[in-house]
């Protein structure tokens, strides 16, 4: 599986088609909206509007909304030896299956796949030619489906609660009195670093916190301050209220 079509050059389809442009792959890019295929004429190997040049890879990736997912499966015509991968939230692999020939995979991607450090959940388990072209572009975890809508709400919309957290630090400094480049880098970075030493380490988070926290220090009066509050209920509550609507999504998608 040398070869892969992207339909949807949208958000999520261009990161997609930015993280291969630095793979062995080949990608073709597809959507019907000319300034799309013009943002990823760089990345891309071959642009098109035409969604039977897109059905020519033994990959296709369909990086459409969820509201128009059938009607683009339905012009797509695959044989058995293709797979098709839906990275649409909510859209279930039976939605898939009844309309295609191909093998079917659904993926739930991050934005991150544009710099190779995407955090994507896959199902069904055991599409090996498939998941190997997407652990090139970061982490795949294999799940049952039952799971994809708590992975779209957790690594799918995950980016956005971050963001919203590193802006909360960074607006901390500029409204201190940094200069705000220098609160954005201080933030930023440190999430990153935060990040690594997590992935790195083998212990308890709880046994991290506890690294920083010097004894009478700083850390651990905002650690208080976190602990007596709501934070981590909140963030949940974002996780829950996401995963909700993606069973909604998948609800509102015709299974017939
Ligand atoms: N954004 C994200 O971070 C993530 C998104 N996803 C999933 O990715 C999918 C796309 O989301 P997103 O990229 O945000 O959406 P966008 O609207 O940014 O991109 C969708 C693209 O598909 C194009 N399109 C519409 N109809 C067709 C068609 N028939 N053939 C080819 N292209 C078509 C759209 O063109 P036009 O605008 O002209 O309609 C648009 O360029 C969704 O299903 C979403 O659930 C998954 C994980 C993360
Ligand atoms: O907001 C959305 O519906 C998409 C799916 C996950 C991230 N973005």
């Amino acid at each position: 599986m040398n070869s892969v079509s992207v339909i949807g050059c949208g958000n999520m389809g261009s990161a997609l088609i930015r993280g291969l442009a630095d793979t062995e792959y080949t990608v073709t890019a597809c959507d019907v909206d000319e300034a799309a295929l013009e943002a990823v004429a760089g990345a891309a190997d071959r642009t098109t509007a035409d969604i039977d040049e897109a059905a020519a890879a033994p990959l296709v990736v369909l990086a459409v909304k969820p509201d128009v997912i059938t009607t683009v499966l339905d012009a797509l015509d695959l044989s058995a030896d293709q797979t098709l991968c839906s990275v649409a939230a909510g859209v279930e692999t039976d939605v898939l299956a009844a309309r295609t020939d191909a093998t079917v995979c659904r993926l739930m991607p991050n934005l991150a796949a544009e710099y190779g450090e995407m955090a994507a959940a896959m199902t069904p388990p055991g599409v090996d030619d498939a998941r190997a072209v997407f652990a090139s572009l970061g982490t795949v975890v294999e799940l049952d489906e039952e799971l994809m809508h708590l992975a779209t709400a957790i690594n799918g919309s995950g980016p956005a609660f971050v963001f919203y957290l590193i802006d909360a630090m960074q607006t901390a400094g500029v409204e201190g009195g940094m200069d705000p480049d220098d609160a954005r880098a201080l933030a930023t970075q440190t999430f990153r670093g935060a990040a690594e030493t997590i992935q790195r380490s083998d212990r308890r988070i709880e046994a991290s916190i506890d690294a920083v926290c010097s004894p009478n220090g700083t850390t651990i009066e905002g650690m208080h301050v976190l602990w007596d509050g709501d934070c981590a209920d909140q963030l949940q509550s974002a996780i829950t209220a996401a995963e909700h609507r993606s069973k909604e999504l998948a609800a509102e998608v015709d299974h017939e």
